[in-house]
């Protein structure tokens, strides 16, 4: 009854699962469900029929999603919401970008979410996410499960009041409001109960509303990016590139130019379905990489998943052979590529791939700086999760099989700027990706300097 309640069904195929997981809102959904909800069950079940009888619970407790791992939930929907500029009232619907799924926010994630922006200090926020969960206790006052799971009606209904108010005394008159919600939200049950009907009155609300909405801010570069709001680029063509060497004369490939100056491409059809499951299958040991990761005292954001495809395989070297073939760049046959994946609102924020960036430092001494990046995308992203070059306004959305690459460095070896680049949090999806990085110096006598 509870699953059903929650939409789940349990009967999936790994594919479903997958497909599952990859909407958002399943995966806050979820996580949030196992973090908070199933040691509740687990105590409920123990006092009802005791320990011994269920041990599958037993085993699933130790394994739920730390507190870590709920905050970093919490983030990434609070990511898509700012970065997509997703209504809260959508996103609680399961609209994506006009997109509506089969999926909604539960009572209890919306409470979740308005407790973490609150927390924050965004009050504005916070009352969007109070808002639609008092709307739903309305619809929905899931009476069954309070028993188990708790009240937290009256818990929501202070907090609602108490955000309006501390949003409100950022955009009126400070002190008054604050002192004001505080006598409010200490009222007894009964004046509460007045207040929250007084709130819920439709005319009232739809005044809330206007209120919280009307104050926007305006989005950075990197954000309308990700939105695909750039102007679109006129002067591009695709083509077929034979000319490079003997393999593209016997296979030309499908070229598109994404940037003349500086120059990016992104060759299509050229990592096939059976070497994305087999490098899926390397990917067993994979560990996060974190936003802000050389100031340790941050929360730190997980942003993506990786690991290093450091095994020899027949499918790996065929894959770097590829890379040389393709672009004509230097390097061992052998060598390690980066595999990449980012679920729920994973990211990467804007950096340099060169060494002077400082995310991590390449072995410059020997090979020289990161002269070129060469990414392939190995999962279609249904929904966000672009490559952004703000400095150049370029967007580049994944699609699976093909590859693009472009230059960190200008030809004498100096940072070229306009190589900044992020990864916009996925929307919708399960986006792989593999890398390899093109060292400077073994690419010498190919890529000369050209004064
Ligand atoms: O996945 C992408 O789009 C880019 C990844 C990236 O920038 C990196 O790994 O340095
Ligand atoms: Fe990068």
């Amino acid at each position: 009854m509870y699953l059903s309640s929650v939409g789940y069904e349990l009967h999936r195929s790994l594919n479903e699962k997958v497909q599952y997981v990859s909407n958002p809102i399943n995966a806050f959904s979820l996580l949030r469900r196992t973090h908070e909800d199933l040691p509740k069950w687990h105590e409920y079940f123990k006092e009802a029929i005791g320990e011994g009888n269920q041990s599958i619970l037993v085993d699933l407790v130790k394994m739920v999603p730390n507190d870590v791992d709920m905050l970093s939930a919490m983030h990434g929907i609070q990511r898509i919401e700012k970065i997509y500029d997703l209504k809260i009232d959508d996103l609680a619907q399961g609209v994506l970008q006009g997109v509506q799924y089969n999926v909604q926010l539960t009572y209890r994630d919306l409470i979740a979410m308005g407790n973490s922006m609150y927390q924050q200090s965004d009050y504005q926020t916070a009352a969007k996410w109070y808002r639609i969960a008092c709307k739903r206790e309305l619809e929905n006052p899931e009476q069954l499960f309070i028993q188990i799971l708790g009240d937290p009606s009256e818990h929501l209904h202070r907090q609602y009041i108490k955000s309006l108010f501390k949003y409100g005394s950022t955009t009126s008159e400070p002190s008054k409001s604050i002192e004001e919600a505080f006598i409010m939200v200490q009222a007894s049950q009964e004046e509460l109960d007045n207040i929250m009907s007084d709130l819920n009155e439709p005319q009232n609300d739809v005044e809330v509303e206007k209120d919280l909405y009307q104050v926007k801010r305006s989005p950075s570069n990197c954000e309308l990016g990700c939105r695909g709001l750039y102007r679109q680029k006129t002067n591009l063509v695709c083509r077929y590139k034979s000319t490079a060497n003997t393999f593209l004369r016997l296979a030309p490939l499908k070229l598109e130019e994404i940037s003349l100056d500086p120059f990016m491409a992104m060759y299509h059809e050229v990592l096939y379905d059976s070497e994305i499951r087999e490098l899926k299958g390397q990917s067993m040991n994979m560990v996060n990489g974190y936003a802000s990761q050389r100031n340790g005292t941050e929360i730190r954001d997980t942003v993506v998943r990786y690991d290093w495809w450091s095994n020899t395989s027949l499918v790996r070297e065929r894959i770097n052979q590829r890379i040389i073939d393709m672009t004509g760049f230097n390097f061992l046959k052998d060598e390690k590529l980066q595999i990449a994946n980012y679920g729920l609102g994973t990211y990467f924020q804007p950096h340099f791939d060169y060494s002077s960036d400082g995310f991590e430092t390449p072995n410059i001494t020997t090979l020289g700086d990161r002269l070129a990046s060469i990414l392939f995308y190995a999962s279609e992203v249904p929904q966000g999760g672009a490559t952004v070059f703000p400095e150049i306004n370029v967007t580049v959305f994944p699609q699976k099989g093909s590859m693009l690459y472009w230059f960190n460095l200008h030809d004498d070896g100096k940072p070229d700027i306009r190589s900044l680049h992020s990864v916009c949090p996925v929307l919708n999806g399960d986006r792989w990706t593999l890398t390899k990085w093109v060292p400077m110096f073994p690419q010498m006598f190919s890529f000369p300097c050209k004064s």
